[in-house]
């Protein structure tokens, strides 16, 4: 496990970090050395006068107990990522590990205690089996690693989240301190979650598969309170286990309920070795759905079958109207693996760490889903624009929140510029005009780019764009590109490397 250093440094007093061989052992795919940092970072380029507050990322932090060793990038103990935007122009950056149950249980028993997203602690005999099973049926089990999304409630308080509802817990953006758990007082039970819920100054939403009767709660949650009330409920088309709801969309009256045959394995729940696809295993004959159901009254208003997919994150959703504005369809768009499972193998930190310049990133498109409102059976799934655009790689999306569930122009994601085993560029999106805007440099790997709008701002991209850069010398950097032109503004370099990182929020100053 790695050391518990608390520091307030200048870049110049932490050693560099040596340099990596190209690719192998780049720094994304290596545990941070130490446990908590922070200093102030020199800035090259100009930070816009108005971007005041922090930036903070979550992701995997450390993938090692002792001698033991992950096997995935979804393993890793969360750490935190700030940077903070001073109205004077300093940046005061920092990072943590969050203290899980997890992570502290792993530190103290130098083993692995909770079921991670690829491994399970083995039970020493029969009875230990026994009861892990029972612990599985409690979800006492499983890991409370919170290290996937990362929100701002309503009410100010900072969430950070993974797929289990016990991996939620609420952080301090200054200090990075775990605050503590965050303790559903709503008796819903069951024990996943969706990593990505929708949240908003007005709202938190999220979907809570069943697996005990096959569906989702669509569920909300007012700012100020801790309490999900249930909105609606969609029961399973394609057999006996929903599908995996790492992320999911909404327009402005519709959530849309994604429902893929990758489904949660509940053989590999059970069993303390997971399948080939981890917690998850692909069913395609048992077709691929996208549930429609109404906000305001919970109803369905549209169900239909749609061709297979693949997919973690969904960019966003609208509703397309006739002339006398009825709604006769509910666009969805998302970051689409070809309806191929490999990329979750490709993700193993055994293929990401050893990259010797084949092109082995698996294609992935921006796939459009239109599910109709006249009561067809059938939905489409389109490509938006030609991968080539984005280099055949997308994921890791952010869009102007201002246009949540809106007809929107714009995404960013991270893109690829082959050959490359992992995404190594950015990328903005123009769906209407099926454009890509490509950032990159040698070497690279970013972590998901976060648009953050100008205030008073009207135009869609009217703001800065901000991504973590893992380097290929193994230093890492801040970089702040314009949402409009895509160019380089400005970049600050962090005195070390620091791990790949998934997701980021943005937390304006009062
Ligand atoms: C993308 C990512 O980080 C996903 C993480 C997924 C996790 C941590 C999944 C955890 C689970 C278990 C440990 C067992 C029960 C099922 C499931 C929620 C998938
Ligand atoms: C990083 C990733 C996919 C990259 C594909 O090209 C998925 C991460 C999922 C968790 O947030
Ligand atoms: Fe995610």
């Amino acid at each position: 496990m790695i050391s518990n250093v608390a520091s307030h440094q200048s870049p110049a007093s932490v050693p560099e970090r040596e340099s990596c061989a190209e690719h192998r052992n780049h720094v994304a795919w290596t545990s941070v050395k130490q446990e908590r940092w922070e200093g102030e970072l020199v800035v090259e380029g100009e930070i816009p006068s108005w971007l005041n507050g922090t930036y903070l990322r979550n992701g995997p932090g450390v993938w090692h107990i002792g001698e033991f060793n992950f096997g995935h990038l979804f393993d890793g103990y969360a750490m935190l990522v700030k940077v903070h935007f001073e109205k004077n122009g300093r940046l005061i950056a920092g990072h943590r590990q969050i203290e899980t149950e997890a992570y502290k249980a792993a530190k103290k028993n130098k083993k692995l205690c909770y079921r991670e997203f690829s491994v399970s602690p083995k039970p020493d005999n029969f009875l230990a089996y026994v009861g892990e099973l029972a612990k599985l049926f409690s979800g006492a089990s499983l890991t409370d690693n919170a290290n996937n999304g990362i929100y701002k409630l309503g009410d100010g308080r900072i969430i950070c989240l993974t797929e289990t509802q016990k991996g939620s817990v609420i952080v301090d953006p200054d200090t990075l301190d775990t605050l503590g758990k965050f303790e559903y007082s709503d008796p819903l039970g069951g024990f996943i979650q969706s990593s990505h819920p929708i949240v908003t100054d007005d709202e938190f939403l999220t979907l809570l598969p069943d697996l005990l009767n096959p569906g989702y709660l669509v569920v909300r949650m007012e700012p100020g309170t801790n309490e999900r009330k249930v909105i609606g409920r969609v029961n399973c088309r394609g057999g006996p286990a929903p599908g995996w709801v790492h992320s999911f969309t909404m327009t402005e009256h519709y959530v849309v309920v994604p429902e893929m045959p990758l489904q949660y394995s509940v053989q590999s729940l059970l069993k303390a070795e997971p399948s080939a696809l981890y917690q998850f295993e692909w069913r395609p004959e048992r077709k691929a759905f996208l549930h429609v159901v109404c906000k305001a009254s919970g109803k369905i208003a549209a169900s239909v079958e749609v061709p297979l997919y693949m997919v973690f994150h969904f960019i966003n959703a609208y509703e397309e109207k006739d002339k006398d504005g009825r709604v006769i369809a509910v666009i969805a768009d998302c970051c689409e693996h070809n309806a191929d499972t490999t990329i979750i193998e490709t993700l193993s930190l055994k293929n990401l760490r050893s990259f010797h310049g084949q092109d082995v990133l698996p294609d992935a498109r921006v796939g459009r889903f239109t599910i109709p409102f006249d009561g067809s059976q059938f939905g489409k799934l389109e490509t938006v624009m030609d991968p080539e655009e984005h280099g055949r790689g997308v994921d890791m999306c952010s869009i102007n929140p201002a246009y949540l569930g809106k007809k929107y122009r714009y995404a960013y994601a991270i893109g690829a510029k082959r050959p490359c085993n992992f995404p190594n560029s950015l990328t903005k999106l123009d769906l209407v005009k099926q454009k890509a805007k490509n950032w990159c440099e040698e070497g690279i790997v970013p972590s998901e780019p976060l648009f953050v709008a100008r205030p008073g701002a009207t135009d869609e991209d009217d703001g800065v764009v901000i991504s973590m850069i893992s380097e290929k010398n193994g230093g890492a950097y801040v970089v702040l590109l314009d949402g409009s032109t895509f160019e380089e503004i400005a970049r600050a370099r962090f005195p070390f490397g620091l791990p790949y990182g998934f997701h980021g929020c943005w937390v304006p100053e009062n």
